[in-house]
């Protein structure tokens, strides 16, 4: 479908070296043009290139997948994670406003202690149980009062078949290794980068198509807030690492790879704690947007096609 283009100006992507960033350089090209600055362009932590880049760009859309994703080196480094995940989002919020651009952001399921026992929705109380996710939580914030029209997408464990995430990780350690040691009472859902570009490109064509040719600020605003996007489906990172390799395994027969053991978290001491629970309940964007992500088994199995 061809988008009806309701303000002009190009789409601005950030962290298109990134894993979901990636995956968005090839979703949202069909949208218009597409500008992705990599970080010797414009790097996030200074702030006034942010500036200048949106003011010269004027953008209909800023997509922002960038962050700062180490979760135990956010630990030791919180003011670079706070700069990143905070001050550099809260500049594209203001600069956003300013030009009537649209916001779409990412943010993450540690935002959440996972204390909960059900998955969480939306308006679930925030409380991040590490610097990455407290950075993120400033992040959301930051944006949601700084006046531009804008989606927040909290996900969870976001792989693929490029860049660094525990998918390909447990992969290459089931080759080398003999014996794995997953934790088996973290519960949440993969995601793959393909499956939340895809979702990405649907709502911005919808919010496109809502906005009528009119300005895109009035129908988005509407809509503006958090929303949760996993992939369908429940595991533990054991769960996780035990099916890739199941799937492995039958691709590759004659490979030896690892046996894996679930162990409980407090046996995989980290410098950052994880919550438990981590699932998403994914309804408000199915009912506002009309989407759902396929079965994270399903989404696997293209993925390992893929390698
Ligand atoms: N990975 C996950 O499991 C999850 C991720 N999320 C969120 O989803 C989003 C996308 O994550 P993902 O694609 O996995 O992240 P990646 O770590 O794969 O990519 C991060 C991107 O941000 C860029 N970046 C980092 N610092 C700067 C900077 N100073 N200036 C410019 N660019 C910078 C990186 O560029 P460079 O290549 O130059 O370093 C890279 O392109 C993030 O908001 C993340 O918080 C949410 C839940 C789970
Ligand atoms: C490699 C490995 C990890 N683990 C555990 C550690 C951790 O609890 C879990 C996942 O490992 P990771 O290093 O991928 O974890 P982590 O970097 O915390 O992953 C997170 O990244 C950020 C950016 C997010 O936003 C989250 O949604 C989540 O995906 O698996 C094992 O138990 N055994 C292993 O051999
Ligand atoms: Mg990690």
């Amino acid at each position: 479908m061809i988008p009806t283009k309701t303000t002009t100006g190009p789409i601005l992507l950030t962290g298109a070296t990134g894993q979901v960033g990636g995956e968005l350089l090839n979703t949202l090209s069909p949208l218009g043009e597409v500008i992705a600055p990599l970080r010797s362009t414009l790097d996030l932590i200074n702030l006034q290139s942010i500036r200048d880049t949106i003011r010269t760009l004027r953008p209909r859309w800023i997509v922002n997948p960038a962050a700062y994703t180490a979760v135990d080196k956010a630990e030791t480094e919180p003011d670079l994670a706070y700069a990143i995940n905070r001050d550099a989002v809260r500049v594209i919020g203001e600069e956003a406003a300013t030009i009537g651009a649209g916001v779409i952001h990412f943010s993450t399921d540690y935002v959440f202690d996972g204390t909960g026992t059900k998955p969480y929705v939306e308006t679930d109380p925030t409380n991040p149980v590490s610097v990455y996710g407290a950075s993120k939580l400033a992040g959301e914030q930051t944006l949601a009062q700084s006046g531009a029209a804008h989606l927040i997408f909290r996900t969870s464990w976001v792989y693929g078949a490029r860049g660094k995430n525990f998918l390909l990780t447990i992969l290459k350690l089931a080759r080398e290794r003999e014996h794995l040691r997953v934790i088996g009472d973290q519960y949440g859902a993969p995601t793959w980068s393909r499956d939340l570009a895809q979702m990405t490109a649907h709502v911005i064509d919808q919010a496109e198509a809502a906005a009528n040719g009119q300005n895109l600020t009035a129908p988005l605003v509407d809509s503006s807030g958090v929303y949760h996007i996993s992939g369908a489906g429940e595991t533990t990172w054991y769960g996780f690492a035990a099916e890739a390799v199941r799937q492995q395994r039958e691709r590759e027969p004659g490979i030896r790879f690892a046996e894996i053991e679930a162990i409980p978290a407090t046996e995989y001491p980290l410098p950052a704690k994880r919550p438990a629970n981590s699932r998403l309940n994914c309804t408000k964007l199915q009912q506002r947007f009309n989407w759902r992500m396929p079965n994270w088994h399903e989404s696997l199995q293209k993925v390992l096609a893929e390698l």
